[in-house]
This record gives structure tokens, sequence and C-alpha cells, in this order.
């Protein structure tokens, strides 16, 4: 519990109603969530206005209200102040006790594998034997304790709460996904990050941004408005990460694969095994608190694959070494991070392989493509499930994708299911996609075999598979469902093919970790 008027220290206040110094027990941005005792702060959102749920915040029991209008008929406490968001972060971080200071705060932007970044971060950090946190969009990790995530980047109230919880479990590093909406709407206000760091950016969010600049914008937020106190780590093949170098006051560490003039370059890549392997040069001397990096070099092998992998790795590395990570220690933290689930998934590893990813978009399609591009293998097998709540333009695009990468794939055939009997009205494919989609295939000379079932497309792949081919399980998701299904059969078969789940049995699958 805290005094009305010791909590109003933490914001910039424009003018006060109904003034009254109140005990204050908690916060609340959703009129639903108030508790007896509760701030409840209105936020003028996209969909609707949270001055209009005052009524349903005060029959629950809400003490005081910050708004942004002064609001009639209300006798409570008013707050006026110039914007809730802003209000909102830094009440929750004055709330519980600022949180994010107590705590080595690693924030990572990027379009493409902020949750990996951070859970090869996390790998890195707990083979040092550091406590950590993780923060992003498979889970909320608080120690051992694991909470599904309802975004990328919590809403900020949230956000200093977990943060809160973790400083009570004894963690001292937090490696965190820091997504550009949470930029874009102060989410991430009044946290203090100790790293900083920009991957990649690519055409996306661009609904929410309104351009690809302002979606930049938010992302490159994070790096500009980072104080000397902190470390910037920049991807200088990137031309939007690099061009953040001159424009923070922070510490910057600079890497890339095509460009070697940076403070880390990464080379000899191979990419061949589905694991990638690479050499790390620290090619300037950098000093981070009392330790000094001279110039060295060291080998990485990941457990995963891809050009992707290393960008990420590369991100996961260098936060590794500014949190004081003894390199041997880097390398075998990174190599026991076994990959997120369904990005690139390996579930299968013998006589051949079944990989199991999302495929939700052009972009993720793409990445996915030119990784197993990279692999050495016989035959591949696509098995890709169509889903409605994609869109017809999304699936179109997608279409266009797999049609793209085919010739460099040898891929002359595809499996196409609709998976009827698991899908809701919603995702339900419509006639006129299907036939889209085929029209795109049929244009690249790529023959369907159209399933209505994920388990027969399947099996249909798995009864014509040889040694040294790959199953690729595209978009076939819900519930460890193709995963599942492609297991079961091959069990079913085994007798018949003779083989063992080498690499990582279903049931041990979680999110991120092994
Ligand atoms: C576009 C976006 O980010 N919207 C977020 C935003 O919603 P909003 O502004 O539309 O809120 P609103 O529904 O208009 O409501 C306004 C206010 O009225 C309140 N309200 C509403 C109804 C009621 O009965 N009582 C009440 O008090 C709401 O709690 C809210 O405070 O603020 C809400 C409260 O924090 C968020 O839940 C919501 O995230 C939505 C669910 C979402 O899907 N966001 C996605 C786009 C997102 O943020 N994704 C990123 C990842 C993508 C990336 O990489 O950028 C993420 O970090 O997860």
């Amino acid at each position: 519990m805290i005094k009305l008027y010791e909590l109003l220290k933490s914001i910039d206040i424009i003018d006060m109603k109904n003034e009254k110094n109140v005990d204050v027990t908690g916060i609340a941005y959703n009129s639903k969530n108030v508790t007896p005792g509760d701030i409840f702060v209105c936020i003028k959102g996209y969909k609707t206005d949270g001055h209009k749920y005052i009524f349903s915040a005060i029959s629950n029991g809400a003490v005081a209200i910050v708004v942004e209008d002064f609001q009639e008929g209300w006798d409570i406490p008013q707050i006026k102040v110039s914007n809730s968001r802003y209000a909102l972060a830094a009440l929750s971080d004055y709330f519980y006790g600022c949180p994010s200071k107590k705590l080595k705060m690693i924030g990572i932007t990027a379009t493409n594998g902020k949750t990996t970044t951070t859970f090869m971060t996390n790998s890195i950090l707990e083979a040092y034997g550091i406590e950590t946190g993780v923060i992003g969009t498979v889970s909320i990790k608080i120690g051992n304790n694991i909470i599904p995530s309802q975004l990328t980047t919590p809403e900020s109230l949230d956000l200093h709460r977990y943060l809160h919880s973790m400083n009570k479990e004894g963690i001292s590093h937090v490696a965190m996904e820091v997504s550009s909406s949470a930029l874009e709407l102060s989410r991430v206000g009044n946290v203090e990050f100790d790293i900083v760091a920009f991957n990649n950016i690519s055409r996306e969010h661009i609904d929410l941004h309104g351009s690809f600049e302002n979606y930049f914008d938010s992302k490159a937020s994070l790096i500009r408005n980072a104080s000397e106190k902190q470390w910037a780590i920049l991807n200088l093949d990137c031309p939007y990460s690099a061009s953040l170098v001159n424009q923070t006051k922070a510490k910057t560490l600079t890497f890339g694969i095509e460009n070697n003039t940076g403070d880390l370059w990464c080379r000899d890549i191979d990419l061949s095994t589905g694991r990638a392997k690479f050499i790390v040069e620290v090619r300037k001397e950098f000093k981070v608190d009392d330790i000094v990096y001279k110039p060295t070099m060291f080998d990485i092998e990941l457990s995963t694959p891809g050009y992707h992998s290393v960008y990420n790795a590369m991100v996961a590395i260098m936060a590794g070494l500014l949190c004081g990570v003894p390199i041997p220690v880097i390398q075998k933290g990174i190599n026991q991070f076994k990959g997120v689930e369904r990005r690139f998934e390996i579930i299968f590893e013998d006589e051949f392989k079944i990989i199991d990813d999302h495929f939700a978009n052009p972009g993720n399609i793409n990445i996915t493509l030119e990784t197993l591009q990279k692999m050495k293998y016989n035959n591949l097998k696509l098995v890709y499930a169509i889903r409605g709540n994609r869109g017809p333009i999304v699936n179109k695009e997608n279409a266009q994708m797999i049609a793209k990468w085919a010739p460099k794939l040898d891929m002359n055939e595809i499996i196409v299911t609709l998976s009827k009997s698991h899908v809701t009205e919603k995702d339900r494919v419509q006639d006129e996609e299907l036939i889209a989609f085929q029209r795109v295939m049929s244009e690249q000379g790529i023959k369907v075999h159209l399933y209505e079932e994920l388990s027969d497309a399947i099996e249909y792949a798995l009864s014509g598979i040889g040694n040294d081919d790959v199953l690729m399980l595209a978009g076939c998701q819900g519930m460890d469902y193709g995963a599942k299904i492609a297991l079961e059969i091959l069990s079913r078969l085994k007798p018949y093919i003779d083989t063992k789940v080498l690499f990582r049995p279903l049931e041990k699958r979680v999110a991120g970790m092994e």
C-alpha cells in the first residue's frame, strides 16, 4: 500500500481535482481488472477510450483515476496528465520499487528472431550459473516458473510487476524482447536497460505504425534513447541498425558477417549440417567494467541452422560478453540452446529429418526455405497446411514465396492439406484461396497433392521417404498437432523403416528450452 501523494511523485501532473491523499493498494488500466483500493489509469486506445469505463472502475473499487481530460460526475481524486500511457509506466515502476534498476536488463529488438535471441542469451547466462528471467512472445520465465505470454512485450504495469517478481525470486539478469508496438505505446517506459540490441528490420506491422519509416523510428527509439551508461549492440550488415551507430549516446559494440569493420566479425560459416558453425573474431579491444577483451578468435557451434541463427547468436554472444560470461561458457551455453518451438525445429533426426516450422508469413517462409537450401539433403517433402484465418492476401503471398524457392530446392511437388476436421469456421480456407494457391503452383510447374486431412498428407509424405530426405511440416500448427501426428505415424511405420527418435522426444519439448 502507498499513499496517493507519494505515488504521484513519480509523474508529471497537469492538474488535480477532488484532492485527497487516499491509500492506494494497486494500479489498473482495464476497468474489469480493478480491485478495491486501485488507482485506475484511463488510456485512449485504438479501439476504445478508457475514460468511458470510469463508472465500471469505481464500481469495482477504484479510489482515484488518472485522466487526460477531467471527467464530470465523480468525487474521487482525478489526476490529469498529458499522456496516460507514460503515466501508467511511471506509476507502475514506482509502485513496484523500480525493479528494473536492480536487474541487468537486456532488451532486444528486431523484426525476426527476437524470441530465439532472448532464449539464446538466456542459455548463455544460465550456463554461467546466473539466475535468469525471460520476457517474450512465447512465455514469461521467472526462474523456473513459466507463464504463457499474451503479448511479446507486456503492458507497462504487467511488465514492472513481472520484474518485481523477478527481484523477489533472486533473479539478476533478464533477456527481454522489445516489440515496436511496445516502444510506440510506452510499454517499456521507465525500464532501465543495461544492454539494448537492434538486429534487423523488414516490412511488417506497417498497419500499426502507418509507414515503414514510423516502424523504424519506433524500433530505433530503443537505441536512440539509450544513455551513456548503456551498451548498444548493432548489426553492421543491416543498414538500418548500422545507421544508429552515430545516433546514440550508448557505448556501441558492432558486428557483421559481410561487414568486417566492426568490433566483432563472424566468419567461416558452415551451414551444411543443419547446425551452424562459425568463428567469432573479436577484432578490436573493448572494456566492460573491469574486463578487457583483447582481439581473439573462438569457435561457435549452434544446435540450430541458418544465417538468421548466426545473426541471432552473435547478438546473444555479445550480450554474454557484456555480462562478463567467459568465452568457454558462452561456447557451451549457446550450444545447449536447442531452438524455439516450431521455428525450424528438428523434431526427428535419423536416416531422415522431420522439421517443424510455423510458416507464418512470406518473410518467415523466405528465411526457412533459404535455411533449407543451405543444408545437405536428398529429397524435400513439404507438407503445407493452408489456413483460412491468414486471409487471401497472405495466403497468396505465401504461395508465391514457396513457388519462388521451389526451383532452388528441386521441389516439383507439394503436399497440401486444409486440415478440415481441426479448424474452426474462421480458419476455413475459401475455395477461391485454394484455386489461387493451385494457380501459383501450376505456373511454376509444381504438382499439388491435396489432402483434406493433415494425417493423410503426412502419412503420404512419410510412406515415400528415403535416406537423407527432409520432411518439412509447414504451418501444420496447433497443440503440437502436425508434429504429434508425424511422430505417431512414424512410430506406427517404425517396424518397416526401422528408425528411432534421436533429437527430442515430443513430450519433452518446452518452448525455447530442453
Ligand atoms: C495495437 C495494440 O498494440 N493495442 C494494444 C492497446 O490496445 P488499444 O489501444 O486498442 O486499447 P483499447 O482496446 O482501445 O482500450 C483502451 C483502454 O480501455 C481499457 N478498457 C477497455 C474496455 C473495458 O471494458 N474497460 C477498459 O478499461 C483498456 O484496458 C485500455 O486501457 O493497448 C492494450 C492494453 O495494453 C493492448 O492489450 C493492445 O494490444 C493488442 C491486444 C495487440 O494485439 N497488440 C499487438 C499488435 C502487439 O502489441 N503486438 C506486439 C508484437 C508485434 C511487434 O513485434 O510489434 C507485442 O508486443 O505483443
